[in-house]
Order: structure tokens, then C-alpha cells, then sequence
């Protein structure tokens, strides 16, 4: 079945936050955009699932972005374009840490308390500790001077170096630069060096010498200046009001409808073929689909450009996530418990598969999403498709139950009774997560393979393929829901620019 008749101005793949950051920016501007989506909602990773009562998110709990000032609050902004808005709750810790050598600090809303947290247990460190975070401050401000849009925009660039010389030359400077040199300039203390790849880590899932210093810029500011706030009704909600504003400003949705191949005629993209034998054409064509499976699966693995393999080889696939959704009894959890947490018990085990455990308690600060005198606990801790594979029903069963166990019992030790209050439990694997995220081997994202030059190897929105463009976390800044807002931002400027409409 063909639609020839119809060519919509974008075909965007995938109602992730990129992909419907990108379609509102567009069709805001009046171009005609479809989205297509083969789950039976929108958000991907920051989706929902409702199960005995409780809304549980698909993916991390702490989201930047919905600030109220300047200009970084980019999911503020991008339902502001289409004329809707929700409701958040501030958290004022943003992250309990329960780290080895008895670390136990809090990253407190207010800047100055957090530093004061961190300087009593580095009293030596003070001033490093200072001078390491206030020059993250640096680069978070000049991001937060200028109207965020594409890099790859000429006549943009020029009038934001116009306009804003200092904070251009200011990113500029830190685009090749990772977290870990400009740490080691200030601090010297191993164990607060530890500290600092874990800051990086638990946002990043590589230590601080990987970490682009551009994007810790942003969260190790962004926390205390916009803060962490939960969006009322749970992180789904707020792709479900993009999709109502998409609509207001005339785009389209599909839902249950995967894009098996982009069609490419002439070197160029220029529709897609459904599962179903549908095929829609469109003078632009928006993956937001992880680079391997645009590259590989939606463009056959002998039509993948040259650059797309190159940049395989400083990139690879970070681990997915073992994830437990709990419900538990209120009473199990003290009144000032924070919403989120990181346990780690060896430093040494840090990047390892269940190292690191990241735990968020998103009904401290919405107790809806739960039945009354209960809580939602969600504890996620990296793992390794590999490990999943191959496995009899029964045998992959027995694998989730005592991995399962094995984060509980770790948890017992920042939340005695959490096994004897436990009310509902749902274990999600790799597997699940390449399954409903659509995601290969259920993958975060790209990770540096090597210590590479910050930024600089993150591949813009254009693609070799003309017409064809990428959004998402598998494009410049990476991982993280306000990097990909900033991707779909930046996606969609230079496209509509492309079409004559920006
Ligand atoms: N707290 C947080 O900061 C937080 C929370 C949730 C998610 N995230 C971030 O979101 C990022 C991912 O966002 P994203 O926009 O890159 O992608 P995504 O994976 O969230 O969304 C991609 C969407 O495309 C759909 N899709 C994939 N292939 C398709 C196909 N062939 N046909 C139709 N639909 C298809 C998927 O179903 C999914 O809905 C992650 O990096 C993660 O960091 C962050
Ligand atoms: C000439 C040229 C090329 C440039 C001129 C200079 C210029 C204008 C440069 C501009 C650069 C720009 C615009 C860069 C923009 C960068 C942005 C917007 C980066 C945003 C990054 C946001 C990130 C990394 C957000 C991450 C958020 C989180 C919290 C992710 C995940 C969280 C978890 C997985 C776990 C949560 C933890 C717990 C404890 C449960």
C-alpha cells in the first residue's frame, strides 16, 4: 500500500523525547510532520507502565530541563512552543550518595550547602572542591547566555558569536574536554577523585576522565540553578503533553506503527516502509532510533556510509540496565528519606555489571503515582545484554528472581524492611529493555570506547544520507533527557532551515 500522494515535510521515527522535541519545533513552524511510533505510547525510554496500581517510569527519575529561567530549561521551552505546560515538584536533594569509606553525602539543591556536604568530609579539599565545581559553573553559563539551536547552522553560529563572543569562545574552549583533567587541575585527594567519577558515572556510565565537560557542566550546575524537578503525574507525562501539543499545532502520531526501512532513492532519503507494507514519503527523514539501529537495521549494513563505521570505532554501546520496579509500604521508608540514591559498596566494582546501584523513590515527591500507604521504589543497575541470551523460559525466570535478590538484599542496608514490605515487584532486564525500547541489546547510549576529546566525536543532526537526519542520545550532546531536547532542538532548526521555513 503506497501514500504518494501525501509527502509530509518530516517523517520522524520514534516518539522518544528527541523525536517529539524535534516534530512540535516543526510543526510549531507549520511544517507537516508525522510521527511514528511502534510502541502503544509515546516517550520510549521516558515512558510509563500502570501495573496493581502503580505508575511506574521506564527510565531514570531525575529530570533537568523543567526549569523556570534562562535559557537550558529546554523542556520548559519545548512545551511552551506548543502551548502546554505541566506541573512540577521541586526536589531539594537531588542525590543521597552511600558510597565506600563511609562517604555519605548529599547533593543539597542549595550550592553552597552541598559544597559545605563535600568539604566536611575534604576539609584539605576546600578550595579545589570550590575552584573544580565553580569553573562547571563556567561553562554552564555561557550554554545558559544563548538560544540553544544547531551547530550546524552557519548563519546561527555567526550571530551567536555576534552577539555572545565570550560564551562561544567559553564552549569552544571546554568542546574537547572531559571532567577528569579539569578535576585533577584542582584536587589531588584519591578518594575525592573517586568521588568525582562517580558525579560523572551515575549520569554518564563512564568515570570522569570519559565524561564530556560540556555536559557535567550542565548537571553539576543545572541542579542547583533549575534544579531536578519532578513533572506531577510521573516523567511519562510529559511526553504525553508534547503529543497533545504536537497535535494542537496540526502534527501527527501512529502508534503501533514500526518503520521497518528507510527508503532511499537516488542517494536520498525520502520515505519509510512500515511492518505492515505502509509506506509514507516525506522530504525529511528523522531516526530517532540509537545509531545501530538506524545504521544496520533501517539502512541495510552495505549501505551504511564510511563515517557512520569510523565513528563506530571510537563509540560503542554502554550497558542497559537491570531494573527492579517495587512497591512498597510506606512505612518502611523515614521521613526525610531523599528521592534518589547511589549505593555502592567497593570502588573497585564501580563499572561493573550490579556495581553501581541507582535507586529513585519518585512518590516522596508525588505519592499518586501509588496506592495510598505505599511507595514506588525504582532500583536499576547496569547489565549486559550477553548474559540474557540463550537462556530456556525457566532459566531466564530463575536469573531475573536472583538478581532481584541480590539488589534487595544491598538495599536492606539503606532501607531496613524493604524485603518484608515489599508489595509488588517487576524485574526488567536487557532483554526487556531492547524489547519495548526498541533499543539493540537494550543500550543507554554511546560511550567513548577510549578517552576521547570531550564532545568533538558526537555527531551532529545531518547524516551522510541526504535527507536523512539523526536525533536523540545517539547524537551530539548524548545520553540524558535535556541533551536530548537540546538534539531535537537543534534537529529540527537546521531542518527547517533546510525546508525554507526557519
Ligand atoms: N531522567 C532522565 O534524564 C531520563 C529519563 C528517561 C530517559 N532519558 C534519556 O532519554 C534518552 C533516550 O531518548 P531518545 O529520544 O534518544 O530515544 P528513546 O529510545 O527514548 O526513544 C526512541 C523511540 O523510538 C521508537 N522507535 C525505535 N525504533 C523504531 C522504529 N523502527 N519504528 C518506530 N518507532 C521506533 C521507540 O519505541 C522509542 O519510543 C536516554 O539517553 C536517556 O538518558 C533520561
Ligand atoms: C563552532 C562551534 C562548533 C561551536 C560554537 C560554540 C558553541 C555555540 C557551542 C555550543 C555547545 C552546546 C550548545 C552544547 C549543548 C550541550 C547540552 C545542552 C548538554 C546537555 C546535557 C545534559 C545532560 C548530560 C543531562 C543528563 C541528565 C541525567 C540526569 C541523565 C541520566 C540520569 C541517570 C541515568 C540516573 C539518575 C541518577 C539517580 C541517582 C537515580
Amino acid at each position: 500500500m503506497t501514500n504518494d500522494n501525501f509527502v509530509f515535510d518530516a517523517i520522524i521515527i520514534g516518539s522518544g523525547m528527541g523525536g517529539l522535541v524535534t516534530a512540535t519545533q516543526l510543526a510549531a513552524k507549520g511544517a507537516k510532520v508525522l510521527v511514528l511510533e511502534r510502541y502503544l505510547i509515546p516517550g520510549g525510554s521516558a515512558g510509563y507502565f500502570e501495573n496493581h496500581g502503580y505508575r511506574f517510569d521506564v527510565g531514570a527519575s531525575m529530570i533537568f530541563g523543567l526549569g523556570k529561567n534562562g535559557t537550558t530549561n529546554l523542556l520548559t521551552r519545548a512545551l511552551d512552543a506548543v502551548n502546554v505546560d505541566l506541573k512540577t515538584i521541586p526536589d531539594p536533594v537531588q542525590i543521597h550518595y552511600h558510597l565506600p569509606d563511609k562517604l555519605d553525602i548529599k547533593v543539597d539543591r542549595d550550592y553552597e550547602k552541598f559544597l559545605q556536604n563535600l568539604t566536611a568530609y575534604f576539609p584539605q579539599e576546600a578550595r579545589g572542591i570550590r575552584r573544580f565545581y565553580n569553573e562547571c559553573w563556567q561553562v554552564f553559563n555561557c550554554l545558559n547566555s544563548m538560544d540553544l539551536l544547531s551547530l550546524e547552522e552557519p548563519r546561527y553560529l555567526m550571530r551567536m558569536f555576534f552577539q555572545h563572543p565570550l560564551a562561544c569562545l567559553g564552549l569552544l574552549k571546554y568542546l574537547p574536554k572531559n571532567v577528569g583533567d579539569v578535576a585533577r587541575r584542582y584536587i589531588k585527594d584519591p578518594l575525592l577523585l573517586k568521588f568525582i567519577d562517580m558525579e560523572c558515572y551515575c549520569w554518564s556510565v563512564v568515570p570522569a576522565n570519559m565524561t564530556p565537560m560540556i555536559n557535567a557542566g550542565m548537571v553539576f550546575s543545572d541542579r542547583h540553578y533549575g534544579g531536578v524537578n519532578y513533572p506531577q503525574g510521573g516523567v511519562g507525562i510529559i511526553a504525553q503533553k508534547l503529543v497533545e501539543g504536537l497535535k494542537k499545532v496540526g502534527g501527527q502520531i501512529q502508534y503501533q506503527a514500526r518503520v521497518k526501512k528507510i527508503i532511499i532513492e537516488k542517494g536520498c532519503a525520502v520515505g519509510v516502509e512500515l511492518a505492515n507494507g505502509q509506506i509514507y514519503r516525506g522530504k525529511r527523514i528523522v531516526s530517532n532510533a540509537t545509531r545501530w539501529d538506524t545504521f544496520g537495521k533501517l539502512i541495510p549494513v552495505d549501505k551504511i556510509p564510511n563515517n557512520e563505521k569510523i565513528w563506530q570505532q571510537s563509540y560503542e554501546k554502554s550497558p542497559s540496565f537491570l531494573s527492579l520496579h517495587i512497591g512498597v509500604k510506606s512505612s518502611i521508608l523515614p521521613n526525610d528519606t531523599e528521592c534518589h540514591h547511589i549505593l555502592l559498596e567497593d570502588w573497585a566494582k564501580m563499572t561493573t555489571a550490579e556495581g553501581t546501584i541507582f535507586v529513585s523513590i519518585p512518590t516522596l515527591l508525588d505519592p499518586d503515582l501509588a496506592p495510598e500507604g505505599h511507595h514506588i521504589i525504582h532500583a536499576f543497575t547496569p547489565h549486559w545484554i550477553d548474559g540474557w541470551l540463550g537462556l530456556s523460559a525457566n532459566r531466564y525466570e530463575a536469573k531475573k528472581e536472583a538478581a532481584a535478590w541480590r539488589i534487595i538484599e544491598r538495599l536492606e542496608n539503606i532501607f531496613p524492611g524493604l524485603d518484608a514490605g515489599l508489595d509488588y515487584l517487576a524485574v526488567g532486564t536487557p532483554r526487556t529493555h531492547r524489547r519495548f525500547l526498541g533499543r539493540e541489546d537494550g543500550t543507554y547510549g554511546p560511550i567513548p570506547r577510549r578517552k576521547l576529546w570531550g564532545l568533538l566525536g558526537m555527531p551532529f543532526n545531518r547524516t551522510a544520507i541526504q535527507g536523512l537526519y539523526c536525533v536523540g542520545d545517539s547524537t551530539f550532546p548524548g545520553q540524558g533527557l535535556n541533551a536530548v531536547a537540546f538534539s531535537g532542538f537543534a534537529c529540527a532548526h537546521r531542518i527547517a532551515v533546510d525546508l525554507g521555513i526557519g
